[in-house]
Formats: structure tokens, C-alpha cells, sequence
């Protein structure tokens, strides 16, 4: 860079020079020189990437038109280079759309959407482009066959850094075997040793997503993922932002853009979960900030109200100030407290009535003389009224002298507020200021929660007024009205967005994806109801496979998934690894050395966040940002699948230990039985029986006698037995009550579903006719708490 440092004294010059080299940055050569930050950070992760972005669109836009994803992916070498392909049996994208799409950064069609998509951000695909064509000097090659098309679409393409357009060298037609879909070939400088990666991507892909077809081709393997529901996802519908998730600037730019006038219709119509009555409680809390609320007063006595109005009164009959007079000190003193604007409206009453009676008027200069009068005895004593709503909020016993002390002080403050109408920080304000005297001259002091407590208790009796709210205008030309409306919006109760523009797995699919891939003793799924980040809806699942074939050596493996993208990269500068890390695991039996960090031991955990805007740390969508809400679910979530597994690690235990105890007793048992035979001369005991006693099991025994079967189910434990028996007999047993048979290859498979209560026995009897085997198994109980005799 040219340095100007020996210009010394030239400064003018040297702004002037540099004046002369500054220019506007294309979108796309800002990313040609921060590839990293899309994720083209090296030729193994820039391979990733773009099989990423290309599946992940294949992915939303078949999903999109309502097709079963039928995707290729294949990766070849060539020569230096590496190939990468993608093809999709999606909608195809439109000739005209098409350039744009892969040759234009920043170009899509879901930036603007309120839906769970993959794709958020209209930059991936023709990032993957730039990367191809800065590599490899080679075009993109794009084929695309919209639905009843007789011919593919065949464009050659770069994008042009200088403009961020693409510069089209091939516009043709050809002919391809999908009837509709759109297939990318990028060449790139790369490498597989981010095989493990590429692996992982398209195997969670499948996990997740499996109502896809995918086949994935590279030059070491061949992968197949079949569909195994014909179930597509939840379709999503678009929606409007939430009034709790909003910005200050995106709040001005809706009601810059909005066609409502009035703030309650712009309020309905640009917001999710906004109806009339909504509206009406966000502009009761918008008027209270914007306008502040009037302090009311308990009203005086009725005499005291009725010489305020007769001495204000002037030029009128007697009887007609006296009845004019009456009415307002009836009204009044009916009322447990008023403020400013009631005060007006019950003298205009007032005025009214005594028109309608005795047709005497009170003009507006009549009423408003009257309406100052009666305010001034109204708030004659407003210090008592204060030393009340002091001392009921306080809990802690103040003395009466600083109650009277802080109540005095506030009612200074008073003096100067018209119509005492205030918004609720000035009466904070108020309240902290004569607590900090009280403190200085009483030497008392009034704390925090003492003082929120009376400023509470002042605000409950505080009025809310009756003017309009300002108009849409008149809010979005003022920063700080805008400011006063978003934190009414922000404090009012608004039902949770809906949340069917989002598609979660759903717990039954979570589950079956992890038993589908690791081969595991427990599974638990557990998907939360929906929160809000940022006026976007988003929903968090999480799932837990543990033992089996899972290793037990090391950390546990974290499977993260956003908008059912597997997130390969940036694993510890994720949320999920900081909420995994700072759950105590040892309390869900974990083993967790230290007490902190990620856990050892044979388990995999999952995550999925869905959202209509997942908030990344970068635009390479390798890790979840921090955002709080988002956390907290995280950590609900996955509490929730560990409290799950707590449950069956405990059971588990205790059946190991049951385990145990059985192995001793019936090592001992045969022993005592031998002898005991021995000594009583009698014959031994059936020690199956026993053992099933002392063990509280439930009992199995199958006796034969000639050719008569006898099958009998005793339960010797505190609860229902439920089981699922199947006998297969080498023989035809015939037709038996209570059970079904089936024959298949010579073997006739007995089916019985007893249900035998605590105590009882359950029993079926068949004949078989000659020397039959017999087999049996049973369902519906552990191992451990069962005793076969058969
Ligand atoms: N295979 C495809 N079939 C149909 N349309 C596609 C396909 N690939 C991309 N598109 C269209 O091109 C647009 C741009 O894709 P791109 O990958 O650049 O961005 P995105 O998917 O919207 O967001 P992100 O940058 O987060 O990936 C998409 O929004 C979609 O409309």
C-alpha cells in the first residue's frame, strides 16, 4: 500500500489520494478473498462444502414442489482436479432463473421467507461456483429440465467478480433421462482427506431425511441410503415476524414499508399472533409509555368538592351551580380514586346533566375553571394518600416517620407534573430520589426491592389515558415513539408463533434415525414445543443412544443438526458444545471426569435445532451462535432424553444386581435341595421353582405327560405380567384355546398372550401326537425376573 507518512503536513493531498483509490467492493470479490468464510477454507473442506450446498438445495427444492428426493452424488478424480456432481429429480430451475441462481452471489429465493428451509442466506450453491472457477479456471456445468419440458436446459458459466453476474459461455439443449430436475458439475482443486466428513454428511443426511433416496459415488466408495418412508416432511407455511423477537431497525423499516395508517392495523397485518385484542393490550402499554399513565387521587370529601365547584362558579343560578356542584361531588366521591382525565370527563357529565334537568349550560370555560378547582382539592393532601400506598407496600416494618418522610418527599415531585400524567421511569425516578434523601436527612435507609415495591404500587393506581396512539407516520419518523412501541410489544403477553412453518424430525423419527445408525441398548427422543429467537420461531429435539456397540472409550460422540443439515465442522464453537459442557452428566450417571465437559462413555447424543432463521456463528453455517433462548432449549432438551437414560441405567443396575443374587442362590439352592433330599428321604425339589419364588420371577414350565402338554405361567412378582410366548413344536398341536397356531416349514409356532396378575397362574394345554421338541421364547419381560422350566 502507497504510504503517505512523509507527506507530512500535506493532509489535504493525501485525503485526495486517497480519495482517488477507494472504490465499492463487489459482493463477489469480497468472498473471492474470504473464501474461508463460506467454507472453501482448503481443497478437502471446500469438497464438503460443495457436495453440501448442492444436496442441501436438491434436498429444499424437491421438498419444496412436494417430491421424494431422489439425489446422486458423485465425486471423481480428474487428473489434478476433482469432480464434483449433484443431481436432483426437483422442479428444475427456469431458464431465465438459472444463471442467476449459480452466478450470482447473494441470489435465492428463501432470504426473505419465514419458513424452515435449509438454504437461508441465496449464497451457497454460487459460492461453490466461485470456488470451482478460482481452482480450476473451469466453468460451473449446469443442466436443468423443468416438468414437461421436451428438452434439458445446458448452460457453461463463471460468475463475474467485478459485477457478481454470470458470464455465460455455453446456452443450450440437451437431452437428459430425468424427466425433470437440475444436475451441477463444479471441478475443483481438492483432496479426500476430509473423507470422514464427506462420509458423515451424507450418512447423517440420510439419517435425518429419511424420506430421500441418495446415492453417493466416490473414488474409494460406493453408498447407498434407500428411502424408508414415502412420507415427506411437514409441508412448512411461511410466516410474519413475531412482536417479541423484532429489532429496533427492522420495527422502523416494517412501518416505513407498511400500507396501514393506524398502528393497530399495521400491528394485525405485519405480525404473527396479532388480532384485534392483542393489539389493543400492545397499544394500551404503547399509550402508557408514549403518553405516561395520570396518578389518581382518593377523592376528598364530598362538602370540600362541593364549595370548590360553587366558589368556582360564576354567572349562573344558584340552584343551577347547586345542582351542577351536587352532581360532581356525587360522582366524584362514588369513585375510589380519580385522575386528571376522569376528573374532566365527570365535570362534562356533570355539565351534561344538568343541562338535560334544568336546561342551564356550563360551557367549556365553565367547566374547565371548575374542573382546576376541584383538581386542586383533589390533590390538596396527596402526601397522606402516598404515606398509604408507602406503608402497605413496604413489607419490612418502616417507622411511620420515614413512611411520612419518603410520602412527603414524592408529593414535591408532584408539584411540577401536569395533570400529574407521568410514564413509570419518572415515577422511579421519583421514588430513588426521595429515597436517597430520606436516607441523607432520616439517616434510614429505603432499599431497592422497597422502593420497586412502591413505585409498583404507585403505577397500579396510575390511569392509562384515553389518547389515541400516534398514527403509523408519526411513529416510524420518530426513533424514540418507535422505541416506546417495540418495548409495549416486548412486554405484552403474545401467544408463541405457530409452528407449522416448521418441520421437526419428531421424536418416533429421531429415535429410528439413531437406531437406524448405531446399534444401541436405549434410545429416548424428546422434541420440544416451540420458542422464539429474534421474532423466529425454532424448536429443539435431542436424542440419546447408549451401549451396545457403541464405543465406550472417550468423549461421547455429538451429532448437531440445523434445519436437517449435519453441521460437520466447528464442532467446540457451537452452542451445543457449550450447553453439553456445562450440564453436571454425572447426575444422569455419565461418567464426566471433573465434573464438567463433554462425557465419556458409550453414548451418542443428537441434536437438531429447526428454525425459520438458524442463527450460525458465520456464513459457512458450521456451528449454532450462542443465543440464549436457544441454549436453554438445548439444555431442556436434552435433560429431558438424560433423564430418560438416568431411568434405564438405574433399572439396568438393579436387574444386574437381581442378576447376581439369583446366579448365588442358585449356585447354593441345588446343593441345599441334594441334601435335604438326602435327609428327609424324600425326592428333590424343583429348584426352578423355588428360585422363581425366592426371586419373586415369574415362573415358565412346560410338563409332558404322554402325549398331553401342559404350559403353565405362575407369577410369583408384585405386578401384571403381560408376556408374548411363543412355542414352536416340532409336531401339529392342533387347535389350542386361548392361543393361535401357525405352521410354516414343518414347525407349528404357538402364539400365547397371557396377562397373569400377581400370584396367579395363566395355562394351556395341547396334545402332540408322538416324540415332539419344543422351543419357546417369551417377550413382554426382562431376562432377569424370568425362571424357564421348558
Ligand atoms: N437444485 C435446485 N433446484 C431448484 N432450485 C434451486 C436448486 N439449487 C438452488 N436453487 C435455487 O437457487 C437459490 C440459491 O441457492 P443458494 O444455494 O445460493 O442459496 P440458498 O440455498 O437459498 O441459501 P444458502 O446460501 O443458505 O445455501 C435457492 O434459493 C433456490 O431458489
Amino acid at each position: 500500500m502507497t504510504s503517505y507518512q512523509s507527506e507530512l503536513g500535506g493532509r489535504s493531498n493525501v485525503a485526495e489520494e486517497l480519495a482517488e483509490s477507494q472504490r465499492s467492493i463487489s459482493i463477489a470479490e469480497f468472498f473471492e478473498k474470504n473464501k474461508h468464510m463460506l467454507g472453501f477454507d482448503s481443497g478437502a473442506r471446500g469438497l464438503v462444502t460443495a457436495v453440501k450446498e448442492a444436496v442441501d438445495n436438491a434436498l429444499d427444492a424437491t421438498e419444496e414442489a412436494g417430491i421424494l428426493p431422489d439425489i446422486y452424488v458423485g465425486i471423481k478424480e480428474e487428473g489434478d482436479y476433482y469432480r464434483v456432481i449433484v443431481e436432483d429429480n426437483g422442479p428444475g430451475i427456469t431458464k431465465e432463473q438459472l444463471p442467476k441462481v449459480f452466478g450470482k452471489l447473494l441470489y435465492g429465493s428463501r432470504f426473505h421467507v419465514r419458513e424452515q428451509k435449509r438454504g437461508q442466506q441465496g449464497i451457497g450453491i454460487s459460492a461453490a461456483v466461485l470456488y470451482s472457477q478460482l481452482t480450476s479456471g473451469k466453468p460451473a456445468m449446469i443442466t436443468s429440465r423443468t416438468e414437461g419440458e421436451s428438452a434439458a436446459q445446458y448452460f457453461e458459466l463463471i460468475i463475474d467478480t467485478d459485477t457478481n453476474e454470470p458470464e455465460i459461455s455455453v446456452d443450450t439443449t440437451t437431452t437428459w433421462d430425468r424427466p425433470h430436475g437440475t444436475r451441477i458439475e463444479l471441478e475443483m482443486e481438492a483432496n479426500m482427506r476430509a473423507r470422514q466428513q464427506l462420509h458423515d454428511y451424507i450418512k447423517h443426511t440420510a439419517v435425518v431425511n429419511p424420506h430421500a433416496r441418495i446415492e453417493f459415488e466416490e473414488p474409494r466408495e460406493q453408498l447407498k441410503f434407500e428411502r424408508v418412508t414415502d412420507q415427506l416432511p411437514a409441508e412448512t407455511e411461511e410466516i410474519r415476524p413475531h412482536p417479541h423477537g423484532i429489532e429496533l431497525g427492522s420495527l422502523i423499516k416494517l412501518l416505513d414499508e407498511t400500507a396501514s395508517h393506524s398502528i393497530s392495523g399495521f400491528l394485525q397485518d405485519e405480525f404473527t399472533r396479532v388480532g384485534q385484542k392483542t393489539a389493543d393490550s400492545i397499544i394500551t402499554a404503547f399509550v402508557d409509555r408514549h403518553f405516561g399513565r395520570e396518578m389518581s387521587w382518593r377523592p376528598p370529601e364530598r362538602s370540600a368538592v362541593e364549595t370548590a365547584v360553587t366558589d368556582a362558579v360564576t354567572n349562573k343560578s344558584e340552584e343551577a351551580t347547586a345542582a351542577f356542584a351536587q352532581r360532581i361531588g356525587t360522582v366524584l366521591t362514588e369513585r375510589d380514586r380519580v385522575a386528571h382525565h376522569e376528573l374532566v370527563d365527570i365535570v362534562a357529565n356533570a355539565a351534561e346533566h344538568v343541562r338535560s334537568e334544568s336546561n342551564a349550560t356550563f360551557g367549556t370555560a365553565a367547566q374547565k375553571t371548575t374542573a382546576g378547582a376541584v383538581w386542586s382539592v383533589l390533590t390538596d393532601d396527596i402526601e397522606s394518600d402516598l404515606s398509604r400506598i408507602v406503608d402497605d407496600t413496604t413489607t419490612s416494618r418502616k417507622d411511620a416517620e420515614t413512611i411520612d418522610g419518603m410520602a412527603r418527599r414524592i408529593a414535591v415531585k408532584f408539584e411540577d407534573v401536569e395533570r400529574h400524567r407521568l410514564q413509570k421511569e419518572t415515577v422511579a425516578s421519583f421514588v430513588a430520589r426521595a429515597a436517597e434523601q430520606t436516607e441523607t436527612h432520616d439517616g434510614t435507609t429505603f432499599g431497592e426491592t422497597a422502593q420497586e415495591n412502591v413505585v409498583s404500587g404507585i403505577w397500579s393506581v396510575c390511569r392509562s389515558v384515553p389518547d389515541d396512539p400516534p398514527k403509523v407516520r408519526a411513529v416510524e419518523r420518530d426513533r424514540d415513539t418507535a422505541s416506546e412501541l417495540l418495548g409495549a410489544m416486548r412486554e405484552t403477553d403474545i401467544l408463541a408463533p405457530p409452528t407449522d412453518c416448521l418441520a421437526p424430525i419428531t421424536e418416533t423419527l429421531v429415535e429410528e434415525g439413531l437406531r437406524k445408525e448405531f446399534d444401541a441398548d436405549f434410545y429416548a427422543a424428546t422434541t420440544r414445543d416451540a420458542e422464539v429467537h429474534g421474532g423466529d420461531p425454532f424448536i429443539v429435539e435431542a436424542g440419546i443412544a447408549y451401549g451396545g456397540d457403541i464405543k465406550s472409550e472417550g468423549r461421547i460422540d455429538v451429532l448437531r443438526f440445523a434445519n436437517r443439515v449435519p453441521l460437520v465442522y466447528q464442532r467446540g464453537a457451537c452452542a451445543t458444545a457449550d450447553v453439553i459442557q456445562d450440564i453436571n452428566w454425572r447426575n444422569y450417571n455419565l461418567d464426566q471426569p471433573g465434573g464438567s465437559g463433554t462425557p465419556n462413555g458409550p453414548a451418542v447424543v443428537m441434536i437438531h435445532v429447526a428454525s425459520t432463521n438458524v442463527p450460525f456463528t458465520s456464513e459457512s453455517k458450521d456451528a449454532i451462535a450462542n443465543v440464549p433462548e436457544i441454549e436453554h432449549e438445548i439444555e431442556l432438551a436434552l435433560r429431558s432424553a438424560a433423564r430418560e437414560l438416568k431411568r434405564y441405567l438405574k433399572k439396568r443396575r438393579t436387574l444386574e444386581q437381581r442378576q447376581r443374587k439369583r446366579n448365588v442362590i442358585a449356585d447354593i439352592l441345588p446343593t441345599m435341595a441334594d441334601k435335604l433330599a438326602d435327609m428327609t428321604e424324600r425326592e428333590s425339589l424343583a429348584i426352578e421353582d423355588s428360585l422363581a419364588r425366592i426371586m419373586n420371577n415369574v415362573l415358565i414350565e412346560r410338563t409332558v405327560d404322554n402325549d398331553a402338554v401342559r404350559l403353565v405361567v405362575t407369577n410369583h412378582s408384585d405386578s401384571v405380567a403381560d408376556l408374548a410366548l411363543t412355542d414352536i413344536v416340532s409336531v401339529d398341536p392342533g387347535d389350542i384355546e386361548d392361543a393361535t397356531v401357525v405352521e410354516m416349514d414343518g414347525e407349528w409356532f404357538v402364539k400365547w398372550d397371557p396377562s397373569v396378575r400377581s400370584g396367579e397362574q395363566a395355562v394351556i394345554e395341547y396334545d402332540v401326537n408322538g416324540n415332539a421338541s419344543f422351543d419357546i421364547s417369551v417377550e413382554g419381560i426382562e431376562p432377569e425376573k424370568l425362571s424357564i422350566n421348558a
